[in-house]
């Protein structure tokens, strides 16, 4: 058996979360109208003055050089710190295109994005690449394990990355996979042998054990069953709350709404001029 060591291996792998993370922005075939809902526990926080984990101002996006070609046009939006949001709207309306310019895989093409109350969006790939390890958990549609690596070396990459070296990180991963239901057994096995909904709760460990600050999450529980699914949804949002972190949950799942308290679609966020798809 090939024995792959952290450090020769990680700049490759770093490249190839990069690319097919990238490539996620492309996919999805959820086909779910949204029925849109934004109550006003969001609002209220902002009110008050929270601290912001999500803050974007004039934000556009186009994929192609044309302002025509624009699919996200965002006026402004705030998301205070520890809260956590619903987001839902139609297939194509932009909700993974949203999430990679939180994400830093992809820039505005025009405005500002400022996250846990730092510029994101002005700062080289390089240093968003530093600042989403340290800071931001991502779950991708696609899980983006590396499907040869084992569970527990997958999860220190993330360690890795995120430049924190937790030194009893075999020991973090296990509680947090614990938490997640699998058993420990798991942690040593390749990514590529686990069920879908086991890999699905290894890339839930991974976002979440560096405690990021920010949460971000896209169409998590499509392969779960309806109470794998349930209680899924009970852990990640314990976790948030106990972590204190901010969530940005996409789903085009509506039944997944009532376990937010704030919930938004993508034409409320979007102001719909020209082509943008919302
Ligand atoms: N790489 C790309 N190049 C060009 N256009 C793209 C690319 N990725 C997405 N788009 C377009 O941007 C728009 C928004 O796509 P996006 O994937 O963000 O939507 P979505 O709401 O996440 O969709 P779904 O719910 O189906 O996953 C769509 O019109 C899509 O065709």
């Amino acid at each position: 058996m090939k024995v792959v060591n952290i450090d020769e291996s990680a700049h490759s792998v770093e490249s190839a979360y990069s690319v097919e993370s990238a490539h996620s922005a492309t996919s999805g075939d959820s086909m779910i109208s949204g029925d849109s809902t934004t109550n006003s526990k969001n609002a209220d926080s902002i009110k008050h003055n929270a601290p912001l984990a999500i803050n974007l101002q004039s934000v556009r996006y186009s994929y192609g050089t044309s302002s025509s070609e624009t699919v996200l046009d965002i006026p402004h939006w705030q998301l205070a710190q520890g809260e956590r949001v619903f987001l839902h709207g139609d297939s194509g309306s932009g909700k993974t295109t949203l999430l990679n310019l939180l994400s830093g895989i992809l820039t505005p093409t025009q405005g500002s994005i400022e996250l846990l109350g730092q510029p994101f969006s002005v700062l080289s790939a390089r240093r968003r690449d530093a600042f989403r390890a340290r800071h931001i958990g991502v779950v991708f549609q696609q899980f983006n394990l590396v499907p040869y690596l084992s569970v527990l070396k997958n999860i220190q990459l993330a360690n890795y990355f995120a430049a924190k070296r937790d030194k009893q990180i075999e020991e973090s991963a296990s509680a947090l996979l614990a938490k997640l239901n699998l058993p420990v057994n798991v942690m040593q096995k390749a990514a590529n042998t686990l069920s879908v909904g086991q890999q699905q709760r290894v890339a839930i460990a991974r976002a979440l054990i560096n405690q990021p600050e920010l949460l971000l999450v896209d169409e998590p529980t499509s392969a779960l069953d309806a109470s794998a699914r349930d209680a899924f949804m009970d852990i990640l949002l314990n976790m948030c709350e106990n972590a204190g972190a901010s969530l940005v949950f996409v789903s085009h799942d509506m039944s997944l709404q009532r376990f937010f308290s704030t919930s938004i679609d993508m034409p409320s966020l979007c102001q719909g001029k020209g082509n943008a798809a919302c």
